[in-house]
């Protein structure tokens, strides 16, 4: 059986103007969750849903190496990370950033982030409106600094938060949007290089356990140290992407502001509250799709998949698959009471498996990151939302409201 073709010759525009709704709205329109289409100038497989996400984490059938465009690349991951490896080389890599990421790892970076929540509202208190987005960036960015064992001075914080915001604005972007992001990860490899070197030449003492640690002194089966550019591109795997939860911070922001009843029903509720958070990383945007390439040309369902051809699994449309997913487009954290939890079907940050595969290795983290944040946003603060531009345009990617969510007239409660 063929599989059902997009007719447009060329579909990178519409992918760019449709954004998150591109793979989910294809596939309504074909009546399929598979379709085929052409994404820079490439026969590209679209694929969404749970069995769909079973075969695309399987990685005995795809590979990762050469899957990435290169615009995304160049500047949100970098080249030589563990992105782009595959088989015994990925794994290695990647057992080497599993291994950062212990419980007590996970419980220490969320307190640190407590302690920066904690010790900001006071400020707020005192001044006028704040940009939610930009402070928590911020807080984050120390806070995972301080976590990783990479030392960061006070003038710091501003420039490099605003870089690895720029990496995490670029890899779809066109224009100085793009062009940020270039230099934003020049500046920041340069960073990171620099930390690997002076911890390698004992400049810099870095504590046991911590990434900055673990990367600089990891040494691949031959017993070869990273070189320095792979070794800084995953020192910014990890900072980077902390970073990037601030978006999640504000999508939670905005749900309880649309949905304020949860106010009162998350205080004081950890399992509630990390059920809400589950709710908000399927419900909102942020990471649209990821890439691979066929292993080898295999049979699927009755489908032919090539050799080579680059294939995407909607993630954004998996997560609002309406058969996953009942009323998909309404925000309901109920769902996640008692969700016995599955590695196919709630798909933000990838699926499958961490160590064999390709599903964020920072998963855990940014659970424990959003349920701090939401028990701060409703336990320990209160704040007014004045008028604003709270649209989501689901025709960028990434979104997020326009005015990065505002809030003033914060107090303590205690
Ligand atoms: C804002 C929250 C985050 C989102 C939405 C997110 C999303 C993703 C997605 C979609 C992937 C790719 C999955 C795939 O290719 O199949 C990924 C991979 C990855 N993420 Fe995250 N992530 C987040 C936070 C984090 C954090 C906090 C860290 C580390 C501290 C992290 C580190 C990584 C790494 C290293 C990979 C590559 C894994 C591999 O290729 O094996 N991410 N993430």
């Amino acid at each position: 059986m063929s599989i059902s073709t997009d007719r447009s010759p060329e579909s990178t525009l519409a992918f760019r103007r449709e954004g998150y709704r591109f793979i989910g709205d294809h596939c309504d329109r074909h009546g399929s969750d598979i379709f085929q289409t052409r994404l820079l100038l490439q026969p590209t497989i679209c694929l969404r849903g749970r069995p769909a996400a079973e075969l695309f984490y399987d990685p005995a059938r795809f590979v990762r190496h050469g899957a990435l465009p290169a615009l995304g690349r160049l500047t949100l991951t970098g080249v030589g990370g563990v992105q782009g490896l595959d088989d015994a080389a990925h794994r290695a890599r990647k057992a080497m950033l599993m291994s950062i990421m212990t419980p007590a790892a996970v419980r220490h970076l969320g307190r640190l982030f407590d302690d920066e929540w904690r010790a900001r509202v006071p400020a707020w208190a005192e001044s006028g409106p704040v940009v939610l987005h930009d402070e928590v960036g911020r807080m984050l960015t120390r806070a995972v600094c301080a976590w990783a064992g990479v030392p960061l001075g006070g003038t710091q914080v501003v420039r490099r938060t605003a870089d690895l915001h720029a990496m995490i604005e670029a890899p779809v972007a066109v224009g100085p949007r793009y062009w940020r992001g270039l230099i934003g990860r020049r500046r920041a490899e340069h960073w990171a290089g620099d930390l690997i070197e002076r911890v390698r030449h004992g400049a810099l003492p870095a504590p046991e356990g911590s990434a900055l640690r673990v990367i600089a002194k990891h040494r691949d089966g031959q017993g070869r140290l990273l070189p320095r550019r792979i070794a800084a591109v995953e020192l910014l795997n990890i900072i980077r992407p902390t970073v990037a939860v601030d978006r999640f911070v504000v999508f939670a922001a905005l749900a309880l502001h649309d949905h304020p009843s949860w106010r009162e029903r998350l205080r004081g509720d950890e399992r509630a509250i990390e059920g809400f958070g589950h709710e908000v990383r399927r419900y909102y945007p942020l990471f649209p799709a990821a890439a691979a390439r066929v292993r080898h040309s295999f049979e699927w369902q009755g489908h032919h998949f090539p050799e080579g051809r680059r294939v995407l699994l909607g993630l954004y449309a998996t997560n609002h698959h309406p058969r996953l997913w009942p009323e998909p487009e309404r925000f309901r954290p109920e769902r996640f009471t008692d969700w016995p939890g599955d590695a196919f079907s709630l798909l933000p940050q990838g699926g499958g498996d961490y160590f064999t595969g390709h599903r964020c290795a920072g998963e855990w983290l940014t659970i424990e990151l959003l349920k701090r944040a939401v028990t701060n946003l409703t336990g320990t603060m209160s704040y007014r939302v004045p008028p604003q531009d709270l649209a989501l345009d689901l025709g960028r990617m990434p979104t997020l409201p326009g005015s990065g969510f505002v809030i003033d007239g914060v107090r303590r409660i205690e």
